[in-house]
């Protein structure tokens, strides 16, 4: 497996890497919020640009992710505007999302970009493209808020985002009973020990799903999502709760 070396940060080796998101609405809420993630010491910080209050204005977007950019240091950053239809606040046209993707993607602010494979499908390619010439990885996703879909079909959405052109692949989807977490999980450590080229995160949300994120490298998961002043999808941990549990789940 391919793994994405981003400074100091090795996804697909050693721990899974934690992800934090920021979900503030404006911009000096924001940079607070980054600020206070900042000293939780995570391995990635997410801006849930859906949730930012002017995402529908290009130069509010470029200021903002210039200040991320300037308080975040080296830190790994990703750029996610969820739409609504996977779970996020994004209410945005097709080519607004787009156009939001491109302009992001080519500030070169940011090591990472979440791109939804179900949106984007019609112009993959040429964003696949751009983020590769513009040094940034591409985590292809998809979401599924209402329930977990079968083993096959989990392993073959992995598949082909990862045909994409993917750098890395991320499935999130929501248990309606043990079993499904259990799905998602062997979904996962049938990637991991068959399939997969490049690293993926997998995580079953919810409170019935906490297990996902608490044992994601036991079953293949290069990384997971936990909280830091706020959480961005239910059944998120707070980080130094996570870090805990990883120490005794996955070191020695
Ligand atoms: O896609 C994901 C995963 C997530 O939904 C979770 O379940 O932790 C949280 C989101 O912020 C992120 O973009």
């Amino acid at each position: 497996m391919k793994s994405i070396v981003i400074g100091k940060t090795v996804i697909g080796e050693g721990l899974p890497k934690v992800i934090v998101p920021l979900t503030k609405f404006n911009d000096e809420d924001l940079l607070v919020e980054l600020s206070n993630v900042k000293s939780m010491n995570p391995d990635i910080i997410e801006w849930r640009a859906d949730f930012y209050r002017k995402v529908g204005d290009l130069p509010s977007v470029r200021h903002l992710l210039s200040e991320i950019r300037t308080e975040a240091y080296d830190l790994p950053l990703l750029f996610t505007f969820r739409t609504q239809k996977e779970g996020g606040s994004g209410d945005a046209s097709v080519s607004y999302y787009q156009k939001l993707l491109e302009e992001v993607i080519c500030s070169r602010k940011i090591e990472v970009i979440d791109i939804e494979w179900n949106i984007a499908k019609p112009f993959i390619d040429s964003l696949v493209d751009l983020a590769e010439k513009n040094g940034v990885f591409v985590l292809m996703s998809h979401h599924n808020f209402q329930n977990t879909p079968s083993k096959k079909e989990i392993i073959d959405r992995f598949r082909s985002m990862e045909q994409s052109g993917a750098h890395m692949t991320k499935i999130a989807v929501m248990p309606k009973d043990f079993h499904d977490v259990m799905t998602l999980m062997e979904a996962s450590w049938d990637m991991k020990t068959k399939y997969a080229t490049r690293p993926f995160i997998a995580i079953s949300m919810g409170k019935l799903g906490m297990i996902s994120r608490m044992a994601a490298g036991l079953y293949g998961s290069a990384a997971t999502f936990a909280s830091g002043k706020t959480s961005s999808a239910p059944g998120q941990i707070p980080i130094g709760q996570l870090r805990t549990i990883f120490d005794l789940l996955h070191k020695g």
